[in-house]
C-alpha cells in the first residue's frame, strides 16, 4: 500500500524485486497546521510537492510552517512512550505524508525544520556559507571538555574547523591520498575472503553442488571495518580474521556500539545534570569514549615512536622509508597539525570509520542476495572489470558503475546517517516559508531515499538507476538525490575511505561467491544513533 498525501509519497519500508509488496506507507490525512503526533493529525493544507504562495501571494512566516507539537517537553514525553526515538526514521516518513514536505519539530530542547525534497536541499546547501554548520553532538563534546581532550573536524566549526578538514582532506579524501591506501583496504578485503572462505570449506556443507555456509555476517563484517580503518589510518594490521582476535580489538567494538547507543538518549536528556548525579547512563557513556581515546591513544604513541626510529634510520642511511604508517604517519611527517588535534582527528575518524561501513555492508550482502538478478548482472561487470585490470585497483573499480551503483543504492535505502543538518548562514525561503538565518534545517535522508516522487519504484533495489547507462529511467535534472555522505566542504571526509572500502569488500566477494537467502522479507531497521538492522541478516554464502 501507497500513501499518497499532498503530492508527498513517502514509502517507509523496501522490499526486493523478488518480495512480497508489504510497502507501508504513510497515512492518508487531512489538513493539519499544526498536529500532536505524527500518527494523529487533524487537518492539514492540500497542497502539491511544492507549496503554493500564501493566498495574497506572500512568503509565509516561519510561524506557519506546520509542526508536530509547541511542547518539546510534551513531545519529548511522547516519543519516549511510543518508543520512537528507535523508529525516528519512520517517524520522519509519516510525518512528512501528514504535514506535507516541510515541518518543524522540537522534541526536548532540539528544534529543527525538517525537509527531503531536491530543490529544498538544493536551496539549503546553497546557503551554507565557508564554515557549514552541522548540529553539534553535545554529550560528546561535554566529553571532551571534562576529560581536557582536543575537539576534531566532526565536533568543531568556523575557522578551526575549516583549517583542520582542509589537512585531513589532503590525506584521506584528494586522489593521490585514495591512490595510496587502496592496496591496504584490498588486502583487508582479500583477507577476509580468505577467512570466510576457509570457514565455508571447514562449517559449510553441499547444497546443490555447492559447498555453503548460513551465517550472519555482522560480527565479521565489523572486524573488517575495524581491521582496514587501522590498516588505513595506523598503517597496524589487528589479526583480526586470525581464529583468536585480540581481546583490545573486540573491546573496542563494544565500547563503539556502546558509545553511539548511548548517544541517542543523551541527545535529549539534560546530559549535564546526569554527569553532575553520576547518573549510569552518562557513566556508560563517558567511559565508553574513555576507551576509544585510549585505544588510539595506543596507537598514536606506537606510531610516533616508529616515526621517529624510522627518521632517525633514514638520515643516517641518506634513504627514504616505504613503509606504509598511515594517514597518521603522513600527518605526524607534515607536522601541520600539533599532536593533540591529530589525536583528536584520528579519533573521530576511527570513530566514524567501523560500523558506518559495516552496518551498510550487511545490507548491501542481503540486497544482493534476496535479488538475484541484480546480483548476477552486478558480478558479471565485476569478473570482465577485473579481468581487465590485471591488477591495477583503481582500472577494477572504475570499471563497475553498478558495484558504485550497489553501494548508492543501499545508503539509499538504509542511509546510515539518517540525517543531514545545516544552519543556513542567510535567510532563505524553503516551500514558500522563511526560514531565519541560523535555524537548524534537517534533510531527511529515510524519507528521501524511499519516495516516489525523486525516485521511480524507490522500494526496487536497483543500482542501475544511478548509472549513466541506462537513460532516461531517472529524471537528471534533480540533484541533491544521494546525500547519504552529506554535501559540499563538509560532506563525510571518509567518504573515500567508505566508499572504496565497501566497493572493494563486495567486489571479492562476489567473485567468491553467490550470495542467497531464505527469506526475501523486508530486514527490520533501528536507530541508534545510527540506522542498523533489529536483527542482523542471515546470508547463505556459497562457493563459486
Ligand atoms: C558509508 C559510510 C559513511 C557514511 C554514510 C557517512 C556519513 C556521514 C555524514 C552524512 C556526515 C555529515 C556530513 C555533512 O554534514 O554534510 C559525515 C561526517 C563525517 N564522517 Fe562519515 N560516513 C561514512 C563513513 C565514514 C568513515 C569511513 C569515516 C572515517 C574514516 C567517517 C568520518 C567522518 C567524519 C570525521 C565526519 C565529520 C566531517 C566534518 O564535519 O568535517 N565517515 N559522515
Amino acid at each position: 500500500m501507497r500513501s499518497m498525501y499532498m503530492g508527498v509519497t513517502v514509502c517507509v519500508r523496501a522490499q526486493g524485486t523478488c518480495g512480497s509488496t508489504n510497502l507501508l506507507c504513510g497515512v492518508m490525512l487531512q489538513r493539519a497546521f499544526c498536529m500532536t503526533a505524527a500518527e494523529t493529525v487533524a487537518k492539514s493544507e492540500r497542497s502539491k510537492g511544492v507549496r503554493k504562495r500564501g493566498v495574497d501571494g506572500r512568503v509565509r512566516r516561519f510561524e506557519e510552517i506546520p509542526h508536530t507539537g509547541r511542547s518539546g517537553w510534551i513531545n519529548l514525553v511522547k516519543f519516549w512512550r511510543e518508543g520512537r526515538f528507535g523508529q525516528i526514521h519512520k517517524h520522519m516518513g509519516r510525518t512528512f505524508s501528514a504535514l506535507g514536505p516541510i515541518y518543524r519539530e522540537h522534541v526536548a530542547t532540539q528544534s529543527s525544520v525538517n525537509i527531503f525534497l531536491p530543490s529544498d536541499i538544493g536551496e539549503l546547501f546553497r546557503s551554507e556559507g565557508l564554515y557549514p554548520e552541522r548540529m553539534t553532538v553535545q554529550p560528546w563534546v561535554t566529553h571532551r571538555e571534562i576529560r581536557h581532550h582536543s575537539k576534531g573536524v566532526f565536533l568543531k566549526n568556523g575557522e578551526e574547523w575549516r583549517a583542520d578538514r582542509l589537512l585531513l582532506n589532503k590525506e584521506v579524501m584528494m586522489n593521490v591520498a585514495v591512490q595510496r591506501f587502496l592496496p591496504h583496504l584490498d588486502e583487508v578485503a582479500r583477507d577476509f575472503c580468505r577467512m570466510l572462505q576457509a570457514r565455508v570449506e571447514k562449517e559449510g556443507r553441499v547444497v546443490e553442488g555447492k559447498q555453503s555456509l548460513t551465517i550472519e555476517p555482522s560480527p565479521d563484517l565489523f572486524r573488517f571495518g575495524l581491521e582496514a580503518i587501522c590498516h588505513v589510518l595506523y598503517g597496524e594490521r589487528m589479526g583480526l580474521f586470525s581464529s583468536s582476535p585480540s581481546m583490545e580489538s573486540q573491546k573496542f567494538i563494544w565500547a563503539l556500539k556502546q558509545m553511539l547507543a548511548t548517544t541517542n538518549p543523551l541527545l535529549y536528556l539534560p546530559h549535564r545534570l546526569l554527569l553532575r548525579v553520576g547518573a549510569p547512563l552518562w557513566v556508560q557513556h563517558a567511559s565508553a569514549w574513555d576507551y576509544i581515546f585510549s585505544h588510539a591513544d595506543v596507537r598514536i604513541q606506537r606510531g610516533y615512536q616508529r616515526q621517529s626510529s624510522s627518521r632517525g634510520r633514514r638520515s643516517e642511511a641518506g634513504a627514504a622509508g616505504d613503509r606504509h604508517t598511515g594517514v597518521l604517519g603522513q600527518l605526524l611527517e607534515k607536522g601541520q597539525l600539533s599532536m593533540d588535534l591529530i589525536k583528536a582527528n584520528m579519533t573521530e575518524l576511527m570513530v566514524g570509520g567501523v560500523d558506518t561501513t559495516a552496518v551498510p555492508l550487511q545490507f548491501a550482502l542481503f540486497e544482493l542476495a534476496r535479488n538475484p538478478e541484480v546480483q548476477e548482472k552486478v558480478r558479471q561487470q565485476v569478473i570482465e572489470s577485473w579481468a581487465q585490470a590485471a591488477g591495477d585497483l583503481q582500472k577494477a573499480l572504475q570499471g563497475v558503475p553498478l558495484l558504485k551503483g550497489t553501494v548508492k543504492e543501499t545508503l539509499r535505502l538504509y542511509p546510515v546517517a539518517i540525517t543531514v543538518q545545516r544552519r543556513p548562514v542567510k535567510d532563505v525561503v524553503l516551500q514558500n516559508y522563511h526560514i531565519p538565518a541560523g535555524t537548524m534545517v534537517q534533510v531527511c535522508l529515510y524519507p528521501l531515499g524511499r519516495s516516489a516522487e525523486v525516485f521511480d519504484n524507490p522500494e526496487r533495489f536497483d543500482p542501475e538507476r544511478w548509472c549513466s547507462i541506462r537513460e532516461g529511467g531517472q529524471r537528471p535534472e534533480l540533484g541533491f538525490r544521494f546525500m547519504a555522505f552529506g554535501l559540499g566542504a563538509r560532506q563525510c571526509v571518509g567518504r573515500r575511505i567508505a566508499e572504496n572500502q565497501m566497493q572493494l569488500l563486495l567486489m571479492r566477494v562476489l567473485l567468491s561467491f553467490h550470495l542467497s537467502v531464505q527469506s526475501s522479507e523486508d530486514v527490520k531497521t533501528t536507530f541508534a544513533f545510527l540506522l542498523q538492522p533489529e536483527t542482523p541478516p542471515r546470508i547463505t554464502f556459497s562457493r563459486i
